[in-house]
């Protein structure tokens, strides 16, 4: 068990290179599931806890996996098995999207039903809708989802109820091998979506309008391995993006992808902060007083819900006062808590939160309550008074790849320690200390 340090104060500057998108990389490894010849290699899968598990799902059901170099090799010509267990599907959500791969592919399968997470209680109903229309027979029980189909799933038009990602991925990669076509509308349109259609579009599969909201897919009998690479973190890129600008920095995010974080950069330019699209990435320049906006997730092209918490750390330091509506999930302001035991000035009415700007914040001893909330609580501290000490590391590490390293690289103060270590204002050294004896950080601190 781990906490970060961050020492506020350091305003950053320089190039920090984004990784590939956590998001796209977890449906593709579960879509390699669907190659009945050759061996697929997936390449930029970021090191991250949540593809250690979805690989681990694999090597359960019978697939030969290595990982290397950020590079993923998956032989799925044998399977073994068609059930993914509880102790995987409750580490990670994703690992349900094994189903539709597997249930297209073998005419059955049982997975561990997703408990509800923190953010709010994430149904399934959407995918197994679709998995129905398609002619399968599910059954619930002793906390397993079954899905069995007499010979092969059928294409059917599937309307989604709400634009989910997760389903839609589900009941794209199930349709590759259905007979006949498959329409899904009101499918979700996220850059993962087109990224994942992509992926099996090599692997051999028909399909058309990924990115829009009616999906087309002809089935097909046969798909086989492909040689892909997945693209960068919007997220991420957005976090380093906010983490420049709360601090009045001047920062290049490489490979972050302008056009899939539309409006995150629109959001900063009102807020003042100068956008520069390059064509390998985009440069954030903050040296102005932020403006205070208001904010609404919505489904892509919407302002993203996995950007919102940091997007209200940066409000917090904004002039005047914000408004943040939440509308995609029913539990996402936990972080909020978190924030007031910084100085944050912060209230709650349903699904919107009032943000006053101009806050004072201190360091304080936080907890990240889910992923994107440890990020935020760490962009506080980067311009919180003293130091910050953010538990709840394991939630960080499903979604980032060397975030404190990146932030260093940058020239924030931030380190991991143990969960037992004492770390006061003056404590950083010794911090450090403790990490090259761990041989976990190379750099050395720049305490202020
Ligand atoms: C691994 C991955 O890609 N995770 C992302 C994915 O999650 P995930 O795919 O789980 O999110 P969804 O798009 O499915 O969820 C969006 C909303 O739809 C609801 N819903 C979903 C499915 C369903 O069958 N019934 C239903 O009601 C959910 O409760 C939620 O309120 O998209 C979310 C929304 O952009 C992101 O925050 C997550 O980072
Ligand atoms: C909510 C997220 O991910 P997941 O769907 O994997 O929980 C996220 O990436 O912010």
């Amino acid at each position: 068990m781990s906490k970060f340090i961050v020492r506020g104060g350091n305003v950053l500057t320089g190039n920090v290179k984004v990784s590939g998108a956590k998001n796209s990389v977890l449906p593709i490894i579960a879509a390699s599931l669907l190659g009945e010849e050759g061996v697929s290699i997936i390449r930029d899968a970021p090191p991250l806890d949540d593809v250690m598990t979805i690989n681990k799902v694999l090597e359960h059901l019978g697939a030969a996996v290595t990982y290397e170099q950020e590079v993923i090799t998956v032989d799925a010509q044998k399977l073994v098995s068609c059930e993914a267990p509880y102790e995987w599907v409750r580490k990670m959500r994703a690992s349900f999207l094994v189903m539709g791969p597997l249930l297209t592919r073998m005419g059955h399968t049982r997975i561990s039903l997703p408990g509800g997470c923190a953010i709010g209680t994430r149904p399934i109903d959407q995918h197994l809708k679709g998995f129905e229309a398609m002619g399968a027979e599910i059954n619930l029980g002793q906390g397993y989802i079954e899905a069995k189909s007499e010979g092969r799933l059928r294409g059917a038009k599937i309307y989604l109820d709400v634009a989910s990602v997760g389903a839609t991925e589900n009941i794209m990669m199930a349709a590759t091998l259905a007979e006949g076509t498959t329409i899904i509308e009101n499918a979700a349109k996220e850059p993962e979506i087109v990224d994942l259609a992509n992926y099996l579009t090599s692997m051999g599969a028909i399909i058309r309008g990924a990115g829009t909201g009616m999906i087309r897919i002809e089935g097909v009998e046969k798909l086989h391995g492909v040689d892909h690479t997945v693209i960068p973190d919007r997220v991420e890129a957005g976090t380093f993006m906010i983490a420049a600008a709360i601090t009045g920095g001047d920062v290049f995010v490489e490979g972050a992808i302008a056009d899939h974080l539309g409006p995150v950069i629109s959001k900063l330019e009102e807020m003042g902060v100068a956008i520069d699209i390059q064509e390998n990435g985009v440069r954030v320049t903050a040296n102005k007083p932020l403006r205070s906006v208001d904010v609404k997730t919505l489904p892509y092209p919407g302002f993203p819900t996995d950007m919102q918490s940091q997007m209200m750390a940066l409000l917090l330091k904004s002039e005047g006062t914000s408004v943040v509506a939440e509308t995609v999930f029913e539990n996402r302001f936990m972080h909020v808590e978190q924030f007031s035991l910084m100085n944050a000035e912060i209230k709650v009415e349903g699904r919107t939160a009032i943000v006053t700007g101009g806050s004072n914040l201190r360091g304080a001893k936080v907890c990240a309550t889910d992923l994107r909330a440890g990020a935020a609580l760490i962009i506080a501290g980067l311009v919180a008074e003293g130091t910050t000490e953010v538990s709840g590391t394991h939630h960080i590490d499903r979604g980032y790849v060397n975030l404190a390293e990146k932030l260093q690289g940058l020239g924030a103060n931030i380190w991991r320690v143990s969960m037992d270590e004492e770390v006061d204002a003056s404590g950083l050294e010794k911090a450090s200390t403790v990490q090259e004896e761990l041989g976990i950080f190379k750099v050395q601190p720049t305490l202020a």
